[in-house]
């Protein structure tokens, strides 16, 4: 079992790669009160994904092991969190209303879950259950950059955090720690990784679509 196996058999893959709400980020036309909505949630949904990085550490029997998980932990507080808190200041977003927003039942149930099959699982299932998210995002980030950027996008400070080389350098290390981690999986552990990432990349879909109903 790898990354690629664990993508290509996912059932929900390019409706969370190419949904809507993607599409209208890329082309700038995403509505304002939509993309407030996904920053005050992703903002919620980051903490409990930064502690789910900690965990992984936590779970790591290497350094080499380690070393991933504080990356992507460092990743996450100062790219991505860095980038929403930027967009807060423009925005005219107060802190502590982000903070004390009440979480949408997705919010809760996507974080949840990742933090609970952290937590239960071994290394290779916490890593199974975060793939989409972390993969995910590097994908779309790097297709809307290929695809070409549109003038003066509003949503250009997150496509360009995502298709950053930095960001980029990331995933490819996740990438690989997946590989090694899922490398010798039973039949039986292949389906559990299977179902987690699937779990997720279907949760991702919800996420994006929480915000597009509000339009
Ligand atoms: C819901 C969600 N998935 C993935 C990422 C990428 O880290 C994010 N910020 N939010």
């Amino acid at each position: 079992m790898n990354y690629q196996t664990l993508r290509h058999r996912c059932p929900t893959w390019d409706d969370y790669i190419q949904h809507d709400f993607v599409k209208q980020l890329a082309a700038g036309t995403l509505a304002p009160d939509s993309f407030r909505h996904y920053l005050v949630q992703d903002y919620l949904y980051l903490i409990h994904y930064a502690r789910v990085m900690a965990l992984s550490v936590y779970k790591s029997d290497t350094l080499a092991q380690m070393r991933v998980g504080q990356a992507g932990l460092n990743a996450m507080l100062d790219m991505e969190i860095g980038m929403y808190l930027d967009f807060c200041r423009l925005w005219d977003i107060p802190l502590h209303e982000v903070e004390h927003a009440p979480e949408s039942a997705i919010t809760i149930a996507y974080s949840r879950y990742i933090l609970d099959a952290a937590m239960s699982g071994s290394l290779a299932e916490l890593y199974a259950a975060i793939a989409p998210c972390l993969m995910g995002y590097g994908e779309i980030g790097k297709r809307i950059k290929q695809a070409g950027s549109v003038e003066d996008n509003p949503y250009q400070p997150w496509i360009d955090v995502f298709s950053s080389d930095d960001f980029q350098a990331i995933t490819a290390q996740n990438e690989a720690q997946i590989d090694l981690l899922l490398a010798d999986a039973s039949p039986a552990q292949a389906d559990k990784f299977q179902r987690l990432f699937d779990t997720a990349a279907r949760m991702e879909v919800s996420f994006w679509q929480q915000a597009l109903d509000l339009s």
